[in-house]
């Protein structure tokens, strides 16, 4: 296989990657910082779903706000498709998110005044963009919510909610969207939802998705498992079932999968 056909099928690389907090301060050394992560290595196929656990305080906020460019590493770097966003200034990483990259969180982050229409398509407004119709089309119809675009936020139900908020993330068609906790504030049937829609937009439109859980259920509807211990990848499980999940999360180190 040459370079270029592995970064063709890479959505998003990491090389090395290690963050320090609190070592901003002048004088400051690394000994005095928070080692978050350690030497971190991640290749992320596009098209795939890639499921982030691991302890609370392991590091997968700040791999996740890394690798999106809503951080910087203290070393190593991150390339997202040909990009290598460790190598922008913030301002070309605002950019980058604005126009490559897609966010669901677990408090879904609609606006109260904007309905269901308006909420998803103001990240496309703010950024300047003509949406495409025939994708938001697509869009709406695979999550089911053409009835929902007319309402506020408080006239919906949280799985609507978050709903509305996957539609927001891939209005722009990203490169990458990544979800944290997205059914962290849901019940066991819209999470479900949820979760399958993320795994169907990979399968039916080659989106890559990266999701942080602590729920080895969530975890299991993904493509691969990476867990992380201590700022540093301690284990990965691919094709995960609850089961496996839960016994690489008991038992780190252990290799599983291809
Ligand atoms: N802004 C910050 N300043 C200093 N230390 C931080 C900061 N953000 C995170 N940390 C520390 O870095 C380490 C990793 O934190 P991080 O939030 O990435 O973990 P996490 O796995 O996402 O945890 P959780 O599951 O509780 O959200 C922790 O020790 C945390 O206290």
């Amino acid at each position: 296989m040459t370079l270029t056909s592995v970064a063709a099928r890479t959505a998003v690389r990491a090389i090395n990657v290690t963050k320090v907090y609190g070592v901003d301060s002048p004088g400051a050394t690394a000994a005095v910082g928070v080692q978050a992560l350690r030497g971190v290595d991640l290749e992320i196929d596009k098209g795939s779903f890639l499921a982030v656990m691991g302890p609370s305080g392991s590091g997968k906020s700040t791999l996740m706000h890394c690798l999106a460019g809503l951080d910087r590493p203290s070393s190593g770097a991150i390339t997202l498709e040909d990009t290598e966003i460790t190598a922008l200034s913030e301002r070309q990483r605002t950019d980058l998110r604005r126009d490559r990259i897609g966010f669901v969180f677990q408090q879904y982050h609609l606006l109260p005044e904007l309905n269901g229409s308006e909420n998803i398509l103001l990240p496309l407004e703010i950024a300047g963009r003509r949406p495409d119709q025939g994708w938001l089309d697509t869009v709406v119809s695979a999550l089911q919510i053409g009835d929902q675009l007319s309402r506020r936020p408080s006239q919906l139900s949280g799985g609507q909610q978050q709903r509305i908020g996957i539609a927001r993330a891939l209005a722009a068609r990203p490169a990458v969207v990544f979800a944290d906790e997205p059914t962290g504030n849901l019940d066991a049937r819209s999470g479900r939802d949820v979760l399958e829609f993320l795994r169907y937009s990979t399968r039916e439109f080659g989106q890559t998705v990266v999701m942080v859980t602590h729920d080895p259920v969530a975890a299991s509807y993904s493509d691969r498992v990476v867990l992380l211990l201590d700022g540093r990848i301690s284990g990965r499980v691919d094709e995960p079932t609850p089961e496996s999940v839960l016994d690489a999360l008991q038992n780190p180190g252990k290799r599983r999968g291809r």
